[in-house]
C-alpha cells in the first residue's frame, strides 16, 4: 500500500505551505518509506485580498478549491488551520485529524511599543478579525483600529511601512514563519480570547477512503480535538458565521473541559461572555449548553442585528 503516493492539496501562502510540509514530514515519520507530494492551489480567498473577509463570504473562500481537488481525486488530503476551516462539509468529506495544538493566543506585534497598555491614544492598530476588533475596541475604546488583510508577511510590511502603530496576528502563525521575536505580547485569553481552533492544524480527506484514513490515524492529538469538539460545537449551535466576532477556547486538564465563549458587536459595546466546565466526554454538549446561554444573555440580539433579524432560536 505504500507504494501509492499521498497527495496534499494546499493553498500556497508560507503559512499554508509551512502546515501542508509539517503534515507530510509528519507522516513520512510515521509511516517509513511512505510517498507523500504537494499539489499547491490557487484558492478564491488568495485572489480577493482587498475587502475585508467579512464582506466577500467568509473563510470558506480559502477551503472550497481544496474540496473540489478531494472529490475530484486530484487530492487526497488538505491541511488546513483549523481556524478557517467552515462548521459544514460536502457529502463525503470530513475532518477526520487533528494535530497537536500549538499557542492558541493572539499576539501584539509594533515596532515601538511593548503591549496595548503601552499605545497611547489615539494610536493605530491594525487588523481585520472582528474577533479581535471587538475585544480590543472594548478594553481601550481611544485606539483607532483599521482594517489589515493579506498574508502575515504582507501584514507585517505594512506595519513596517508605518501604516500603523501596532498589529494583532496569532503567535502560531507568526512561530511556524519563524518570526516569533516580532511578538512584543502575547495576549491572554482574557485580553484575547482566541478565535474557534486558533493554532491547531487539521485534516480533511475523503470519508470512503480508509487507506488514507488509517495513514493519517497517529497524527490525531485527542486533546486537541476534544477542546477543539467544544469549541466549534459552541459556533455550530450559534450559527456565527464570520460576520459577528466570536471567541471560543477551551482547555482540559486531568478530563476536564474549561470552555470560555464570548459574543460581541464588532464596536466592542457590547460583549456577552460565558464558560463551562465539564468531563471531556461532553465536549460537544458543553460548546452547545454554552451557545444556548449566549444567546439567552443577549447574543440572539447581537446576532440579529448583524443578519437582519434572521438570529437562531
Ligand atoms: N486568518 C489567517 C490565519 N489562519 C490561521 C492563522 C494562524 C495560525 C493558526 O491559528 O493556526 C492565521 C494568521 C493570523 O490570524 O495571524
Amino acid at each position: 500500500m505504500l507504494d501509492k503516493v499521498l497527495r496534499i492539496a494546499t493553498r500556497q501562502s508560507p503559512l499554508a505551505l509551512w502546515q501542508a510540509h509539517y503534515v507530510k514530514d509528519r507522516l513520512m515519520a510515521c509511516h517509513p518509506g511512505l510517498q507523500v507530494e504537494l499539489v499547491p492551489m490557487v484558492t478564491r480567498g488568495d485572489v480577493i485580498l482587498d475587502t475585508p473577509l467579512a464582506k466577500v463570504g467568509g473563510k470558506g473562500l480559502f477551503v472550497k478549491e481544496l474540496e473540489l481537488a478531494l472529490l475530484e481525486d486530484r487530492a487526497d488530503i488538505a491541511v488546513h488551520s483549523m481556524k478557517d476551516v467552515p462548521v459544514e462539509f460536502p457529502p463525503g468529506l470530513g475532518l477526520t485529524t487533528i494535530c497537536e495544538r500549538d499557542d492558541p493566543r493572539d499576539a501584539f506585534v509594533s515596532n515601538h511599543f511593548d503591549s496595548i497598555d503601552a499605545l497611547p491614544a489615539g494610536s493605530v492598530v491594525g487588523t481585520s478579525s472582528l474577533r479581535r476588533q471587538c475585544q480590543l475596541a472594548a478594553d481601550r475604546p481611544d485606539l483607532v483600529i483599521r482594517s489589515l488583510r493579506g498574508n502575515v508577511g504582507t501584514r507585517l510590511g505594512k506595519l513596517d511601512n508605518g501604516d500603523y502603530d501596532a498589529i494583532i496576528l496569532a503567535v502560531a502563525g507568526l512561530k511556524r514563519l519563524g518570526l516569533e521575536d516580532r511578538i512584543r505580547e502575547a495576549l491572554s485569553p482574557e485580553q484575547s480570547l482566541p478565535a474557534v481552533g486558533q493554532g491547531a492544524v487539521g485534516i480533511e480527506c475523503r470519508l470512503d477512503d480508509p487507506h488514507t484514513r488509517t495513514l493519517l490515524a497517529p497524527l490525531n492529538h485527542a486533546d486537541t480535538a476534544v477542546r477543539v469538539c467544544a469549541e466549534r460545537a459552541m459556533n455550530t449551535r450559534l450559527e456565527g458565521g464570520c460576520q459577528v466576532p466570536i471567541g471560543s477556547y477551551a482547555e482540559l486538564s486531568h478530563g476536564e473541559i474549561w470552555l470560555r465563549a464570548l459574543v460581541g458587536a464588532p464596536d466592542g459595546s457590547r460583549m456577552v461572555r460565558g464558560e463551562r466546565r465539564g468531563p471531556a466526554e461532553d465536549a460537544k454538549e458543553l460548546g452547545i449548553s454554552l451557545a444556548e446561554e449566549l444567546l439567552n444573555n443577549g447574543a440572539r440580539e447581537i446576532l440579529a442585528e448583524v443578519y437582519n433579524g434572521e438570529a437562531p432560536e
